[in-house]
């Protein structure tokens, strides 16, 4: 898939919020998306799934499926998820079977036959994920996967995206929180004043491992960022 001189902007006399964007990504690729909040990640992969339509430019190559995921997923509907789940895998031509093994592996079964406004954010995430996932997506757009989704289903993060690029698929996937460090050998765009440039990973890095109190983690992470530093993650110490 190619993104070609895209640019967009929400109303026409708006500044652009994206400008000039050159971006490849090839079948079994994943990049992750980074950059400050409204610095335009969720337009980009929206653009890449063909939510919205670049304003200039196009894009080309997208694949025929594209599973998207948005970052809150629009609960406020009277079906079930199963009936809701139901209807989706029709419309993708995928088995009603994949529902129920989907349902299993993100252990939610017990939530098919809930309505979807009563469903917690983390549950209806979860409808969000195995609607894009029912027909194996030669595209998957995830925004913000680890905010929304509880800590057991954002461990499986790895491994469902895994899955898609055994298939062949390309993986798009943004992050704010820095947690890209579970999907290592993605690339990385980065988003700055409305243009996306690819991160250059030196050959020899060198990994410290830094210690602090929960209270000061979010400063410490935000410091060493402002200073050009590369925060590969953050975990409880164990
Ligand atoms: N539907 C919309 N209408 C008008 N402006 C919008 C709309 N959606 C986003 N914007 C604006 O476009 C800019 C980029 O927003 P976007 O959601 O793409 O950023 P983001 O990097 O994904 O942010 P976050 O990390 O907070 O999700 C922001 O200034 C935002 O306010």
């Amino acid at each position: 898939m190619h993104l070609q001189d895209v640019w967009f902007r929400y109303a026409r006399n708006a500044p652009w919020t994206l400008r000039g964007v050159d971006l490849e990504l090839g079948p079994g690729e994943t990049a992750v998306v980074l950059g400050p909040n409204g610095s335009g990640k969720s337009t980009l992969l929206q653009l890449a799934a063909g939510v919205l339509r670049p304003v200039r430019g196009g894009v080309t190559g997208r694949p025929a499926v594209v599973g998207w995921v948005p970052e809150r997923f629009p609960a406020d509907q009277p079906f079930t998820a199963r009936t809701y789940l139901t209807h989706m895998a029709a419309v993708r031509g995928a088995p009603a079977a994949a529902i129920d093994e989907w349902a299993g592996r993100l252990n939610f079964t017990g939530f098919l036959d809930v309505r979807l406004n009563r469903l917690s954010k983390g549950s209806a995430q979860k409808v969000g994920l195995v609607q894009a996932l029912l027909h194996p997506p030669g595209l998957l757009v995830l925004d913000e996967p680890w905010e929304g989704l509880d800590a057991a289903t954002r461990e499986q993060v790895p491994a469902i995206v895994a899955g898609v690029v055994a298939h062949g698929g390309a993986v798009l996937v943004s992050d704010h929180l820095g947690e890209v460090s579970r999907l290592p050998r993605a690339r990385r765009w980065h988003v700055r004043d409305g243009q996306v440039g690819e991160e250059e990973r030196p050959a020899n890095r060198r990994i410290i491992e830094l210690a602090v109190a929960p209270a000061h983690a979010d400063r410490a992470v935000a410091k060493l960022r402002a200073d050009g530093f590369d925060v590969l993650g953050v975990r409880e110490e164990r």
